[in-house]
């Protein structure tokens, strides 16, 4: 019961919907009951007891009691289901909660389409064992209860014969839970595996298609696909079992109750209608006991679905305020690194290695390196979505981590490499981090990024919803909208990270232009591989390996003549001038 009692913060606050199922509940059961007692008065009574005239009496009875009987049964189904819905509701809420505050290193492993099938499938096993299965483990409970408290009150010696039979019935029961439990997880896994599959290739449809690598997907898919099916036979063979041998125990039952309880009749210690009210409920307990197996189903499937949950809610935050954060605060952009080094979780080497600068505010500072020297891990840390393993990262002479991440991340304006657009229409997109923005400020923000031509002239400008991912916008065009984006929250810190890699050479141009200005009085990170990115910086620094391996500006490292800087301004000067002539490739 772990998981459900480390569950139950979101489904107990509902638990008078719960308690009135369960009340109606007792009410359908009792009504339930009387069906049995009704026949055998019927056959005593009124055919071998010559008590005709009470006939249009019972029939009466027995339309009021299926009438309240359904009126019960409909309180006790849909109390159940809004007791099942509310509480999943919360616990969605919960989850995309808890994604949301998440720090990178969880998403460095995570799939999408695990946690989609976590979200989707794992919340509704949840959903359909609290408004379902739990109402039916009762229903048993009390079918038992009800049914042998009649059973008791008609005949003890027959009653107690079918209770000697319950403790074979319950030990099929509890080894049927032993192996049918994992072989659900499993189930549950591989279907996790399967969605993440599908997620992975429609996303990356564009690389399959362009290295003709579907039939390599088919043979992946088809691969996870047979272990799914494999794990599913598994668990149907399982529970095939397990039916006729709860079947064949409960045959047992009504066999003894047969021979016993017919030779009461003949030997006149029992009426003919007992045995059969006896024998209806025979089944009122069987049947149910033989179903505790789909209950189990229901049960180990919401148990497993909850234990996946729970993995994402026991997630550590570890990257969260401080007790007493800085809120609300215009930082004015001094960044400093002091003798930082950074290794990611789980890699064996450091990312940075003893990385020490001092960026003014209003400097523009250059990054430059090869791939995997550490560029981006530079601007990770300065946005504190990693924690450093050693040294400090200073912003207005504080360390990042005094600063409410909020407040933090809200001075910083990203604009990556590959820019991520929402399906949502481009004014939404240039407002996302500053929703309050009023259209002048997102027309400013998009003037300045050299956005503002090309939004003008869609069919329905700044409205123009955008595709999944930006679709319907040139790559230059998404640069130039995330820029805006970018602006549009003011920050004193700019981070361009290989911002302009993606597009032609005139937009790059264009692109630089408008950033000069708006680089005005912010503090900007340049990480570039090309020297016209980062030639106008404050100051360049170098890195090799996670170490800074040169600094100045371009002046200066262009002076250094076996330098790694002049090594790369030698091939792009030497490009340039082929290029001028006509000589490129
Ligand atoms: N999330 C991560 N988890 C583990 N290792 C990482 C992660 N991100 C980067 N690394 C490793 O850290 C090192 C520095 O990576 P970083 O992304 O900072 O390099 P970069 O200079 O920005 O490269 P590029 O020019 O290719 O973007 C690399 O060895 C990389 O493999």
């Amino acid at each position: 019961m772990g998981t459900f009692r480390r569950l139950k913060q979101f489904y107990w606050p509902y638990k008078k919907y719960f308690v009135m199922s369960v009340v109606s509940l007792v009410f359908v059961t009792a009504l339930t009951v009387i069906y049995p007692l009704i026949l055998g008065f019927t056959v005593d009574e009124l055919i071998l007891g010559d008590r005709q005239h009470l006939l249009a009496v019972t029939v009466a009875f027995l339309v009021i009691v299926m009438l309240l009987k359904g009126l019960f049964q409909y309180l006790q189904q849909y109390l159940g289901e809004l007791f099942g819905i509310h509480s999943v509701y919360e616990i969605r809420n919960e989850l995309y909660r808890k994604l949301q505050v998440l720090p990178f290193r969880f998403y460095d492993n995570a799939r999408t389409g695990d946690l989609m099938s976590r979200l989707a499938q794992d919340v509704e096993a949840f959903r359909f064992f609290l408004s379902m299965g739990a109402a039916q483990v009762l229903n048993f409970v009390l079918l038992t209860a009800f049914g042998f408290g009649v059973m008791l009150y008609l005949n003890v010696s027959l009653a107690l014969i079918t209770l000697a039979v319950m403790p074979f019935l319950a030990v099929v029961v509890y080894r049927f839970d032993k192996r049918v439990h994992p072989a659900f997880l499993e189930i549950r896994r591989s279907l996790a595996r399967l969605t993440t599959k599908v997620q992975e290739n429609v996303s990356g449809m564009n690389t399959v298609k362009a290295l003709s690598k579907e039939d390599f997907e088919i043979d992946r898919f088809v691969g996870l696909n047979a272990d799914y099916r494999d794990n599913h036979i598994k668990t149907a063979d399982i529970w095939a079992r397990f039916f006729p041998a709860m079947e064949f125990i409960g045959n047992v039952c009504v066999i003894v109750l047969l021979a016993y309880g017919g030779w009461l009749v003949v030997d006149g210690q029992m009426q003919p209608g007992e045995l059969l009210a006896f024998f209806s409920l025979i089944w009122y307990i069987v049947m149910p006991l033989m179903h505790i197996g789909f209950v189990l189903n229901t049960y180990s499937q919401s148990k497993a679905a909850g234990e996946r949950l729970l993995e994402i809610m026991d997630e550590p935050e570890d990257i969260r305020n401080i007790a007493e954060p800085i809120r609300e605060v215009r930082l004015a952009g001094h960044v400093q690194f002091e003798n930082v080094t950074h290794r990611y979780p789980g890699e064996d080497q450091n990312a940075l290695q003893q990385v020490s600068f001092d960026a003014k505010p209003g400097s523009t500072i250059g990054i430059m390196g090869a791939t995997g020297a550490g560029k981006t891990s530079i601007t990770q840390l300065i946005a504190r979505f990693y924690e450093p393993k050693q040294g400090r990262v200073l912003i207005d002479g504080k360390p990042v981590s005094d600063y409410d991440l909020k407040t933090l991340r809200s001075n910083i304006g990203f604009v990556l490499q590959e820019p991520f657009l929402f399906s949502a229409s481009i004014k939404a997109n240039i407002s996302y981090g500053r929703p309050d923005a009023t259209m002048e400020e997102i027309i400013d923000a998009a003037k300045r990024a050299d956005a503002h031509e090309f939004i003008q002239e869609l069919p329905d400008g700044y409205d123009t919803v955008l595709g999944e991912r930006g679709g319907g916008l040139s790559g230059g065009q998404k640069q130039r909208v995330s820029i805006a984006r970018a602006l549009c929250v003011n920050p004193s810190i700019l981070i361009l990270d290989d911002a302009t890699s993606a597009v032609d050479m005139e937009t790059e141009v264009k692109i630089q232009a408008a950033m000069r200005e708006v680089m005005e009085g912010r503090t900007t990170f340049i990480i570039a591989h090309r020297i016209s990115s980062v030639k106008h910086a404050d100051e360049i620094i170098v890195l090799d390996q996670g170490k800074v391996v040169e600094r100045g500006t371009h002046e200066e490292l262009v002076r250094m003549e076996h330098g790694a800087y002049r090594r790369i301004y030698d091939i792009q000067f030497q490009d340039h001038e082929l290029v001028m002539q006509g000589k490129a490739v």
